[in-house]
């Protein structure tokens, strides 16, 4: 089996040999690359689509007064500071984040972007002006708009350059740690990449691209999938950063570029997500597993679903997913949910993306949804919460490097005597670089004792253009250091430039104190790499402190943490890193065991695994759900176990049995429905219950027709009454109820105006129906709005909201809930000379999948402690069949031209002993 992993950036990509070779380059392979020949349209690109790698130093800090922050250096710095390849077991790539502008590497030879601007809108343009619109991304011919710097000299032919494979500078490094720790581990046998190789690649004649598609895939288990400079930009430089990263980051904004109406960057979006379903399409066979990656994939598995009905697709956000409120501000909202609702499974960071996914899902597309699926026509998508860790092993045997002890060295012995806080974020509102700097800010200006003892090194890495921003920070970081520095020291070091894993590994070290502040982030791993560099194994310092953002994914993971702020509350953030400082060594210690005991269930493999299994179960129970996939009930099957049980127990759902219109329309059980079920109960060994949506009073003014010897569960597994017995016995205490008047209350209010509706109260639930409503689209709008207004209400944790066709029900969420939960109780209640060897579940609602669901998992650990040891043993037959066509958890349909009624008359008509009675 094949695990084909998608994601935008392959972990490789390609570095041109167009200067003199470097020495120490661990060059993997090298090829005689066939780059442009000759030709007319080639020959005019051939002396300007190439950049060469510069060598530069970093901008020194606004404001800088010291020469202590010269001792960072630029990610080129040094060749060995070059991330290896993942070929070996010492392997470890940052973490995160890789923040690097695509087509402008600073490290590699690389093609240009051919890209052209966006098009003119073409309700407003002619021809001509798209024409006239190509970028030259060299701004005054020698510099380019990241201020790279390459001259006439650097600008060299295509024809006759090697190239040679290198770990990307892109992409993700948490993904790539992750899949390289299952494979070490023996857990990931064949694997396959899917990505781009994060250059512009319009430039490279069609023999270099199968040459690098090639090489690739026979050597480094990578498909390389190629779409055009332009696509690429709109895709990701135009949709992915601009409109789609924001707003999951709660910066809803709309894209800088889209100045006038234009789709052009959603097309391009689905452009590059097409080309990613046919590279996979073209590879998969029955048996491969598909594992989608993040935010620039969202429509991939809708659109492999399409092609592959039968595939086992995983989807996993790494950023986190907004609030139903941001998301709906989404243009294509509808279609990027539909897109991830092709995945058998969808796995987030943390329960709350879940939750915002399922409401999205609730609201937007008005579906079904339960604490952990989504409920389609005819399946359901598992919905996950699996937080990302890292490999703790590899980041250890990283740390034992030369490299990394060098660094912390010569940085441990600038800032001796120094309190050393580190940052380091993405260039971008969601990053909170401006936020922290303010609050730093802040706190020099709050407690001056500490202004010549602390130095705040923060890293800052850019992939887009962000000038205001970029020109607010420098602002502030000037004005920080204009006020507090003396001649001998400098409160602000701002790295304005990734640095290399290996000084920031260091960073991590020497650091006292690691502020990751940011707005919005799905998980955050530098901040788990910080506490296994807080060891002290390699520097006399440790147990620094963590201050954490509440808004990122790892709050949820350091649930307790004695550091969490909120980024806004500068005055909150000063004080934290006032504490932090003034913590005693005893504290510090107990606040890091804290830490590493949170995020020891979260390992970069933990994560794998979780993901896989939960990917098995997902798929498995898929194929089982689909009813067409089950097979009929086998009536010898049933008659034998039954006929062989000593003691038998029936759920029957009203509507399964009754029929649909049952207690509705005042349709009332047939003498024939009512004559078969006192034929069973008639025998001894049987008990039955009655399964019910309806209320306890509704059920009871249309069963006075059928035998008292029947038990019920109604209001969905609210309430029980045992058989011949009057007492209603309640699961869902008073206490659980209190949302009741609140949203009572908002439903009056629609109810008012929408003509025709009505609300219908039961002890445990509150339904809005609007099936009478005069008109109908805008009951079903108003619905919606209910919907949304009750969701966004108070104490949404304590109910669940079901959409179902005309009504908007709100009851108890489904963990207190749940026929299911009912019937354990029936069964743990049961003289033990009763326990059932047969046990007969059926139904055809939604609601009954919770009965279904115990009903299976009892088949396979039958026997509850409780009983006696003379029952241990006893085999239980269990049936769960399904009346209706949705998917489900039923095991069985019911036989061709049979009612369920026709089933249980077969069985009322064996006697205990086996014999027919008629
Ligand atoms: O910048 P992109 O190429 O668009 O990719 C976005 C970022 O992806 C990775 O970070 C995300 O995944 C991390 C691990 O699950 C998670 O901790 C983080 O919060 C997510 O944003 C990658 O590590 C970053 O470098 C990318 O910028």
């Amino acid at each position: 089996m094949t695990v084909f992993i998608a994601s935008l950036f392959l972990p490789y990509t390609i570095d041109f040999q167009l200067t003199e070779p470097r020495h120490g380059q661990n060059a993997s392979v090298s090829s005689h690359a066939n780059v442009d020949g000759p030709g007319p349209i080639v020959g005019r690109l051939s002396d300007t689509c190439f950049q060469t790698r510069p060598l530069g130093c970093l901008p020194l800090t606004p404001g800088a007064t010291t020469e202590d922050e010269t001792v960072f250096k630029g990610y080129t710095w040094r060749l060995t500071d070059e991330i290896p390849i993942a070929n070996d077991r010492l392997w470890h790539g940052p973490s995160e984040p890789r923040a690097i502008p695509w087509g402008h590497s600073r490290r590699f030879n690389q093609p240009k972007s051919k890209a052209t601007d966006p098009p003119t809108p073409s309700i407003l343009s002619s021809r001509s002006q798209i024409q006239g619109s190509r970028r030259d991304l060299s701004l005054d011919g020698s510099q380019d708009r990241w201020g790279m710097k390459y001259h006439n000299s650097t600008r060299v032919s295509l024809s006759n350059a090697d190239w040679v494979v290198k770990a990307a500078e892109q992409g993700h490094g948490g993904l790539q740690n992750a899949i390289h720790a299952a494979e070490k581990s023996s857990l990931l046998k064949d694997k396959m990449w899917v990505g781009t190789l994060g250059m512009p690649t319009d430039s490279l004649s069609a023999p270099t691209r199968t040459d690098i598609a090639e090489t690739l895939q026979d050597m480094y288990d990578s498909l390389t999938v190629f779409v055009s400079d332009n696509e690429f930009e709109g895709h990701y430089t135009h949709f992915c950063r601009a409109v789609l990263w924001p707003a999951l980051h709660y910066q809803m904004q709309e894209s800088p570029r889209h100045t006038e109406y234009d789709d052009y960057s959603w097309i391009q979006y689905l452009k590059l997500n097409l080309a990613f379903a046919e590279t996979i399409i073209k590879h998969w066979k029955p048996g491969d597993r598909i594992w989608v990656h993040d935010y620039h994939f969202l429509l991939l598995p809708g659109l492999l679903r399409q092609r592959l009905p039968q595939a086992e697709i995983g989807f996993f956000l790494h950023t986190p997913f907004p609030s139903s409120e941001i998301f709906r501000c989404l243009t294509p909202r509808e279609e990027l949910l539909d897109g991830l609702l092709g995945a058998d499974l969808i796995g987030f960071q943390t329960e709350e993306y879940c939750n915002h996914f399922l409401q999205s899902c609730s609201r937007l597309l008005r579906l079904e949804v339960s604490a952990n699926k989504v409920h389609l026509k005819h399946q359901y998508v598992s919905v996950v919460s699996s937080p990302m860790g890292i490999d703790s092993l590899s980041l250890y045997t990283l740390r034992q490097s030369t490299e990394v002890k060098g660094w912390i060295h010569s940085i441990g012995h600038k800032y001796q005597g120094q309190y050393l806080i580190v940052a380091r974020d993405r260039l971008d509102a969601p990053g909170g670089i401006k936020q922290k700097l303010l609050a730093y800010e802040l706190f020099l200006e709050t407690y001056p004792a500490w202004r010549e003892q602390v130095v705040l090194v923060q890293v800052m890495s850019s992939a887009s253009e962000i000038p205001e921003l970029e020109t607010q920070i420098s602002k502030i970081a000037m004005r920080i250091n204009a006020t507090y520095s003396t001649i001998t020291h400098q409160p602000l070091v701002l790295v304005q430039q990734d640095i290399s894993h290996f000084q920031f590994i260091a960073l991590l070290s020497v650091a006292h104190i690691f502020m990751a502040t940011n707005l919005r982030e799905g998980m955050n791993l530098t901040s788990h790499d910080f506490i296994h560099c807080q060891d002290g194994q390699l520097s006399f310092h440790r147990h620094g402190s963590l201050i954490l953002s509440e808004f990122v994914g790892s709050a949820s993971i350091f649930r307790g943490h004695k550091l969490l702020v909120n980024p806004w509350d500068y005055k909150q953030c000063a004080d934290a890193i006032k504490s932090a400082l003034d913590m005693s060594p005893a504290e510090r210690k107990l606040n890091w065991n804290f830490l590493l005991d949170c995020k020891s269930p979260y390992t970069a493999l933990k994560w794998h695994i979780r993901l896989q299994d939960a990917l098995t179960k997902a798929h498995g129970i898929q194929q089982i759900r689909q009813t067409n996939h089950l097979s009929p009930v086998s009536p010898d099957d049933l008659k034998n176990s039954y006929v062989a049980a000593t003691a038998r127990i029936f759920f029957l759902e009203d509507g399964a049995i009754f029929g649909p219109a049952f207690g509705i329309e005042e349709s009332l059980p047939s003498n024939k429905i009512c004559a078969t079920i006192q034929a069973l109960i008639n025998d001894a060994k049987n008990i039955l219950y009655i399964i019910s949506n309806r209320s306890t009073e509704q059920l009871r003014e249309v069963l006075e027709k059928l035998p008292c010897e029947l038990g019920f569960i109604t209001e969905n597994g609210c309430f029980l009454q045992e058989p011949e017995s009057a007492l209603w016995i309640p699961f869902v205490p008073e206490s659980a109820m209190k949302w009741r008047p609140g949203i009572k209350k908002i439903m009056e209010y629609f109810l008012e105006r929408t003509e025709g509706s009505r609300i219908e109260e039961r002890r445990c639930s509150l339904t809005f129906h609007y099936n009478g409503a005069l008109d109908h689209e805008v009951a079903a709008r108003q619905a919606s709005e209910l919907a949304d207004q009750i969701n966004g209400a108070h104490g949404r944790a304590d109910f669940h909201v079901v959409r179902e066709a005309t009504s908007v029900k709100v009851e108890p969420p489904h963990a207190s809930l749940g026929n299911g939960k009912a019937a354990a109780y029936v069964l743990d209640h049961l003289p033990n000379n009763r326990y059932p060897e047969f046990l007969f579940a059926a139904g055809g609602s939604r609601s009954g999948e919770t009965l279904f669901h115990w009903a299976n998992e009892l088949a396979v650990a039958p026997i509850a402690s409780r009983f006696d040891k003379s029952e241990l043993g006893k085999i239980l037959h269990v049936t769960t069949v399904t009346t209706s066509t949705h998917a489900t958890e039923a095991r069985s349909v019911l036989p061709p031209g049979c009612s369920l009624l026709d089933v249980l008359d077969e069985l009322a008509s064996f006697m205990s002993n086996g014999e027919e009675t008629k």
